[in-house]
């Protein structure tokens, strides 16, 4: 049997007793509505293990957002349960650093105010704020622009910002909804370049819903697919692409032949074994 179809319960045991970061146990939601519930996710199962970076795509609709709130625990699930680091969701909390595709930043702080936010926010020492802050102007490019206002900014640079801003505060793990759905392709492509590298520079772990396939295939080590009414796991894809990538590769016939092959499985005009036939060229 294809890996890439494998049920959770036929993966190696070494797969399985890895340190895995969020869980994702058997999720559903319901939404209430005059003509009875409907069922926006169904028992939905995902592992990600500690820096990995996964991606959930689907198509509209197929319930990406709702999933990555109820992690973020901004939203409640019907059924199952959701861990971080070996611990039940209850709510938002400090341990899950969230960007979303609307520019979130505070607009009336500079860059390196928003940054800090956090940081202020648990009281620490101001020479250790400014410590931190200054490795993620670092870590996005914007050491020149620390004392500008988001309305100075372009919408790329902003969300560099966030990001930076998340990931201040030192989180277990980083969730992201579309964050690059709002930039123009140039800009979203050179997103993408960095925040791969960041991942890998910084050891982070990355849950990433888009629903585009381009981006989630350069971004994944691991990559669901959700299918639509209700949301269920259509597939669990892991993607063996090199592990530094540049966006080059998204030029490259093996990139050009899993996108393909996906979109198709997506269509429900292929099926997903096809991937394995892909990386054995
Ligand atoms: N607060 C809500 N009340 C009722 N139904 C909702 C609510 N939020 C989401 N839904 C429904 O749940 C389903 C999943 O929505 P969700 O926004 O999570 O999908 P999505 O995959 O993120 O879509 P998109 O890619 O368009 O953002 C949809 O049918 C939507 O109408």
């Amino acid at each position: 049997m294809s890996t890439a179809s494998m049920p959770k319960e036929h993966m190696p045991i070494s797969a399985m007793m890895s340190n895995t970061k969020i869980q994702i146990n058997h999720v559903y939601k319901k939404f209430p509505a005059k003509k009875g519930d409907v069922t926006a996710l169904k028992d939905i199962n995902i592992q990600v293990l500690d820096n990995e970076f996964v991606c959930v795509i689907g198509p509209s609709g197929c319930g990406k957002s709702t999933l990555l709130k109820i992690v973020a625990g901004l939203e409640e699930l019907s059924g199952g349960e959701i861990l971080v680091n070996d611990k039940v969701v209850t709510g938002p909390a400090a341990d899950r650093g969230m960007v979303f595709q609307n520019y979130t930043l505070f607009p009336w702080k500079t860059v390196e105010e928003n940054i800090a936010f956090g940081l202020r926010l648990k009281k620490m020492e101001k020479s250790a704020v400014a410590d931190i802050v200054h490795k993620y102007l670092t870590v996005i490019g914007l050491e020149k622009f620390k004392k500008s206002y988001p309305k100075e900014l372009s919408g790329g640079m902003k969300q560099r910002v966030a990001i930076a801003r998340a990931l201040a505060n030192s989180p277990e793990v980083l969730l992201m909804d579309e964050p690059f759905g709002a930039l123009d392709p140039y800009t979203k492509a050179s997103m993408q370049e960095l925040l791969r590298k960041i991942w890998q520079d910084e050891k982070t772990t990355i849950l990433f819903v888009t629903h585009d396939i381009d981006e989630a295939v350069f971004l994944s080590e691991t990559l669901y697919i959700l299918s639509a009414n209700p949301g269920e796991v259509q597939a669990r894809v892991p993607i063996h692409l090199p592990h530094s990538r540049s966006i080059e590769i998204k030029d490259s016939t093996k990139f050009f032949r899993i996108r393909t092959n996906l979109s198709k499985v997506m269509q429900g005009k292929e099926d997903i074994e096809a991937i394995d036939e892909i990386y054995s060229f």
